[in-house]
């Protein structure tokens, strides 16, 4: 006998939602902050161990139990949709008994309730689409040979820290690293062993820095470290400790074989990020002038 698949397979409603890989519901909020779902139905994994029938009287308990900074932000996000009648749009990750929380997604629509507000909505499991986020967001983030952040990363990064410089009025230096005499290191030891040396220099260079400092790799033998909270005395003692560091490393060449030049410089409160990059440009510049493995500064 012919079975024609396409032909819808006739559903009472219930049954459907319970198939669906996700949930619908109504979600209620008093104007004094009582929350309860009225009505919660679906299916799918990370949301099938929650106790409905608690959710259906209270839900204040699951949402204040939410990890990390979640608990603020889909409150913060519920206000806003209560207030201005807005959709309420966010993800938050949900604690699974078993193994890493799972991310949801939530999407609905709020309306005017007796004494409170009414969402009627989705909720779905977005876990591994988070993941794969996640994945996508590292290899932008990363170059692949060090491991280490790469400029785009760095410059998200320092911008962040160059605006805290200046609301708070905290030191904030850079330096620029750059191997001497790369191409003929190259051209000696072969290009597996110059790939050699940067992965090495990235994984010493991190060893000599604080948790809260950053190592990013700039392209070809040139590295940025930004240190935050760092004068520029400071982070000219730094340099020199690496610069030595470096040079009396051995890189599976023999020691002394690899020197680097930097360049130091500190943010000025307020000024441009090209400014301060260009100070350090030129810092790097003066010590490959005077004869490299050295370091210069400039305020
Ligand atoms: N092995 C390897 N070499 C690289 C990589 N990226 C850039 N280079 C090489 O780095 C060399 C940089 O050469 P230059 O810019 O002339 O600089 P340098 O020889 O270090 O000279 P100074 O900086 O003036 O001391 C070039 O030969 C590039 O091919 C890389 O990922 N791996």
């Amino acid at each position: 006998m012919l079975v024609n698949d396409t032909a819808p397979v006739p559903h009472s409603t219930d049954s459907l939602i319970s198939q669906i890989p996700g949930v619908i519901f109504q979600f209620y909020r008093s104007h004094c902050g009582r929350m309860h779902f009225p009505y919660l139905e679906g299916g799918g994994e990370a949301l099938a161990h929650i106790d409905r029938q608690q959710l259906a009287h209270d839900a204040g308990q699951l949402i204040e139990h939410l990890t990390g900074h979640d608990h603020p932000k889909i409150m913060s996000s519920i206000e806003r949709s209560a207030r201005w009648m807005l959709p309420l749009t966010t993800r938050f990750r949900l604690p699974f008994p078993k193994g890493k929380p799972h991310w949801i997604a939530v999407s609905a629509n709020p309306s005017p309730a007796s004494n409170g507000v009414r969402w009627s909505g989705i909720m779905m499991d977005i876990t591994d689409q988070v993941a794969e986020e996640q994945r996508l967001r590292k290899l932008c983030d990363t170059d692949p040979l060090t491991g280490l952040p790469n400029r785009r990363k760095l410059m998200v990064h320092l911008t962040h820290l160059a605006s805290l410089s200046t609301r708070h009025g905290t030191p904030l230096s850079i330096m620029m690293v750059d191997i001497d005499y790369f191409k003929q290191l190259n051209d000696r030891w072969g290009h597996l062993q110059g790939d050699s040396v940067l992965e090495q220099l990235a994984v010493q260079t991190q060893q000599l820095l604080r948790c809260e400092d950053m190592v990013a790799r700039l392209g070809g033998e040139e590295f940025m470290v930004v240190l935050p909270l760092t004068p520029l005395q400071q982070c000219h003692k730094l340099a020199d400790r690496l610069r030595h560091a470096i040079a009396s490393y051995d890189f599976g060449i023999g020691a002394g074989q690899v020197t680097v030049s930097i360049g130091v410089a500190e943010y000025r409160c307020g000024e441009p990020l090209a400014n301060l990059i260009e100070r350090a440009d030129q810092a790097l510049y003066s010590a490959k002038e005077v004869g490299r493995d050295c370091v210069c500064l400039l305020p």
